[in-house]
Formats: structure tokens, C-alpha cells, sequence
């Protein structure tokens, strides 16, 4: 009995390594539930450490370095494209399409010193996760309270400026895999011009190559990060807010339909010398789905 048992516990590991070489989708949840656990792997080991300093946008290097590792274990590889549109002193409003939480690993390429996300509420409730965002400095809105959401604006709008802070929003104001972006919430644009501060658009080329989480697809790839050049907001008023808004998420949008096809052309391009076909790690008939689903 034991004897089998033995072998039962040995046969376990290949089997499921078996399943993960054999199965997209088993790879995926593997590779879903890896992220996940590093983050609360991380956020465990280095609260301690943050909490040591203090709630301060300092353990925001300790979160970001953290994170830069994900990168390797998923065979993504990152291009920053503009990254010298950072090199600003004084503070600004970073804002950014939002596809999935892989965005942290995009985001943590390129975020500058003394910046923190703006995040929603319910994270702070995530368990060590949240402890750690919180000692980061973190800054949370309750999006079901509109009211509340603004005066935490406002007021960092005023801690931008005396703190010398870089603020990093999602304006689509949630996760969207879709093609195009979603219209833009107004909170990120008040934010620069009540502090009057440029705006930075960061654009990520879509994931459809190697992630998606409808179908359940997660191999390796490259991905794109574009700094487009920064939006000056001085001399503005609230009454600009909305056409600044347009203008921004129309540079964007161009910026995001340009890297769709170039970065799709890059990576067809690379598979061919490597004589793979374009349905790598993707369930037999739906390479045309994915690809058409642009
Ligand atoms: C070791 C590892 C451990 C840790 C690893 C984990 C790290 C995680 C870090 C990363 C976290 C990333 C998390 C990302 C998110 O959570 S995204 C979700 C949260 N973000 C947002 O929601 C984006 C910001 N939202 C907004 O800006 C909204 O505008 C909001 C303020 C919330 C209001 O939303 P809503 O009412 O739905 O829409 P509108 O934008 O259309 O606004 C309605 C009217 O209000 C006016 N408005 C908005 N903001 C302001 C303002 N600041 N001051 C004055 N007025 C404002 C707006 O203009 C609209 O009025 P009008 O129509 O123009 O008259
Ligand atoms: C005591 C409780 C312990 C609970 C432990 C839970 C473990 C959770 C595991 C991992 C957490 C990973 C958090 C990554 C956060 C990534 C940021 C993100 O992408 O947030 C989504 C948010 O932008 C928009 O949300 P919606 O698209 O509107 O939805």
C-alpha cells in the first residue's frame, strides 16, 4: 500500500507536468496562479520591510522591484519605446490603457521615481497585498462614490505639489482586453490641471499574442510600451477638462491602432524565421479567431 502510494506521489508531478506541456489551458491557470501567488508570496516577504520605513511612495521601488522578475518567468520580453518623455523633474499625471493586471509588469518598466497608481478601494482589502500597497502610498477611490473619489483627488492634487509626486491613473477606470479603448473617465485630466502639471500618455501594445483570458491562452511574446510626448496643462481651467480628455485618448488610440498591427507584423515575423505557424500555444483551429478578433 505504501509502495503505491509512493508512486502515486511521484507519478503526480509528471502528470501534471505532462498536462501543462499538453494543455494551453492547464498552462494558463498555472501561469494565472503563479502571478497571483508572487504577488501575495511578495507583498507577505516585503511588508515588513515597508512597514519598517513608514507609509511612503519610497516602498514603491521595493513593489516595483518585486515585480521586474515576472517578466523572465513568462518569456515576455519589453520594448520601452520614448522613455525619455519621463525625464521630467517636478511632478505629472502618468495615464495608461488598462488590459489585465499584467499591466503591472508593463508599468513597472517604466515608472518613475516618487509615483504611485491610483487604485480602486477594494485592493486595500486583498490581505498583505493590500497592507503593502497602502505602505506604499497607494492612493484609493471608492469608484461607487463619486463625491468621495473627488475630494481624494483634489487633495492629491495639492500633495502632487508639495510632495513632488508623479501620479500614475487608469483613466478607462477598469480592465478592458478590448481593441479599442473605453471612453475616458475625467478624474486623471481634473487631477493635472488642478495641479497644473503636463499629462504623460503610456500606451501597452495589446496582449492578444500571447494572453487572453477568454480563451485562456498565456505564452511568451513581446510587448510594447510607448511614452507618448507629454500634454502641458498649464493655464488650463475645469471648463478644458473634457476636450483635454478627447484629445489625450485620441493620441492614444492612434498610438494603440499603430502598435496593434506593427507589433502582430513583428511577431508573425519572428515566428516564420523561427518556422513556427502563427497558432502557437493556441487551441488547434482558433489562430484565425484570435487574429481576426483584432
Ligand atoms: C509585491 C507586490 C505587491 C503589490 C502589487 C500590486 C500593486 C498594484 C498597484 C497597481 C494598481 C492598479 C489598479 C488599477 C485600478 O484600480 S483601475 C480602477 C481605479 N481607477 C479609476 O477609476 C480611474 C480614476 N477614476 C476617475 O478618475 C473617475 O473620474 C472618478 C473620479 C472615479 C469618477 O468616476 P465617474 O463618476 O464614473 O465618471 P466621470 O469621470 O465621467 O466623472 C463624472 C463627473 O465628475 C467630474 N469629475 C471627475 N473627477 C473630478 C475631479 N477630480 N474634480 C472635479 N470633477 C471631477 C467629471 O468631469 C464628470 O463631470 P462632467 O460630466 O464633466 O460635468
Ligand atoms: C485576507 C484576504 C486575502 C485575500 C488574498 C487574495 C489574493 C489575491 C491575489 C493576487 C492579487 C493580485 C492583485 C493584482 C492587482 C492588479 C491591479 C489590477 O489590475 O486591478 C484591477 C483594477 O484595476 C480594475 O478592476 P476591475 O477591472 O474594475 O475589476
Amino acid at each position: 500500500m505504501d509502495v503505491l502510494l509512493l508512486h502515486g506521489l511521484l507519478l503526480l508531478p509528471l502528470a501534471a507536468l505532462l498536462l501543462y506541456r499538453c494543455s494551453p489551458h492547464f498552462q494558463y491557470l498555472c501561469k494565472v496562479a503563479f502571478f497571483n501567488c508572487w504577488i501575495v508570496a511578495m507583498a507577505t516577504l516585503l511588508s515588513p520591510f515597508a512597514a519598517f520605513r513608514g507609509r511612503s511612495v519610497d516602498n514603491m521601488k521595493l513593489l516595483r522591484a518585486a515585480l521586474l522578475p515576472l517578466k523572465r518567468f513568462y518569456g515576455i520580453r519589453m520594448r520601452v519605446r520614448g522613455a525619455e518623455q519621463l525625464q521630467l523633474q517636478g511632478p505629472f499625471v502618468i495615464v495608461c490603457n488598462h488590459q489585465a493586471s499584467l499591466d503591472l509588469m508593463g508599468m513597472v518598466e517604466v515608472i518613475p521615481e516618487r509615483c504611485v497608481p491610483i487604485a480602486k478601494r477594494e485592493l486595500l482589502y486583498l490581505g498583505t497585498v493590500g497592507w503593502a500597497c497602502w505602505l506604499s502610498g497607494i492612493i484609493f477611490i471608492d469608484r461607487h462614490r463619486r463625491d468621495t473619489a473627488i475630494e481624494v483627488i483634489s487633495h492629491t492634487a495639492s500633495t502632487m505639489r508639495h510632495e513632488n509626486l508623479r501620479v500614475w491613473v487608469f483613466p478607462e477606470g477598469t480592465r478592458n482586453p478590448g481593441k479599442s479603448m473605453l471612453p475616458f473617465k475625467r478624474g486623471a485630466f481634473h487631477l493635472a490641471v488642478q495641479a497644473q502639471v503636463p499629462i504623460v500618455p503610456i500606451v501597452i501594445s495589446p496582449y492578444w499574442d500571447f494572453f487572453s483570458s477568454k480563451e485562456k491562452r498565456f505564452t511568451s511574446g513581446t510587448c510594447t510600451i510607448r511614452v507618448l510626448p507629454r500634454v502641458e496643462t498649464r493655464g488650463l481651467s475645469p471648463k478644458d477638462v473634457p476636450e483635454l480628455t478627447e484629445s489625450v485618448r485620441q493620441a492614444m488610440a492612434e498610438a494603440l491602432a499603430e502598435m496593434s498591427m506593427s507589433d502582430h507584423e513583428d511577431q508573425a515575423t519572428e515566428q516564420s524565421l523561427l518556422g513556427l505557424g502563427d497558432n502557437r500555444g493556441r487551441p488547434q483551429g482558433q489562430g484565425d479567431t484570435a487574429r481576426n478578433g483584432k
